[in-house]
């Protein structure tokens, strides 16, 4: 394990039971309140989105904003956030999905991606993949490429990769962490 993943891990605190019984919740905010590993994230994330050739990041409601606008600053291109339903004043695509622990829909402003853009997808944690997975449909029905999907942490024993790579058609998975 490299210095950096032992950072990071050290930084995330499981809290059993939440936000229903049953579930281990990884919760980053200890990560996010320490400026060394918030920086160490932010810079391997916008690393990856570089090497990926992405011309914009997307970052998924509500703590993919909070790690993808920063690495978006910090890759030099523009942050487009995925919303929970209702939330975004404009014209919208929309995209319902199911999580490990309940339903959601998630939309884009239709104008904020187009033919030509390359996006990464960014969020703290994969479980299930379905909130990265519905994002690669509405990338893809905006006419835009998918570059990849990185997350902080993949929970592998809930099988998000089995469901998102065929998703990705090729574009890379990248996790800093898998627990
Ligand atoms: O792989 P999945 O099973 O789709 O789960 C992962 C998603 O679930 C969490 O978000 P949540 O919807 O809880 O929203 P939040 O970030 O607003 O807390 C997490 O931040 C991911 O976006
Ligand atoms: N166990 C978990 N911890 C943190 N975020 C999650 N999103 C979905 N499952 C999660």
């Amino acid at each position: 394990m490299t210095g950096i993943k032992e950072l990071l891990l050290s930084r995330i605190r499981d809290v059993a039971d939440y936000p229903t019984p049953g579930v281990m919740f990884k919760d980053i905010t200890p990560l996010l309140a320490d400026p060394a590993a918030f920086a160490a994230l932010t810079d391997a994330l916008a690393d990856l989105s570089v090497r990926s050739g992405a011309t914009k990041i997307v970052g998924l409601e509500a703590r993919g904003f909070i790690l993808g606008a920063p690495a978006a600053l910090r890759a030099g291109v523009g942050f487009i956030p995925v919303r929970k339903a209702g939330k975004l004043p404009g014209a919208t695509l929309s995209q319902a999905y199911d999580l490990e622990y309940g339903s959601a829909e998630i939309e884009v402003h239709a104008e904020d991606l187009a033919a030509g853009d390359r996006v990464m997808v960014i969020d703290d944690v994969l479980a299930t993949g379905g909130t990265a997975e519905a994002s690669l449909r509405l990338i893809r029905r905006a006419g835009a490429e998918v570059a990849g999907v990185a997350v902080l942490m993949e929970l592998g024993f809930l099988g998000g990769r089995e469901r998102l790579v065929p998703a990705l058609d090729g574009a890379p998975l990248e996790a800093l962490l898998t627990v």
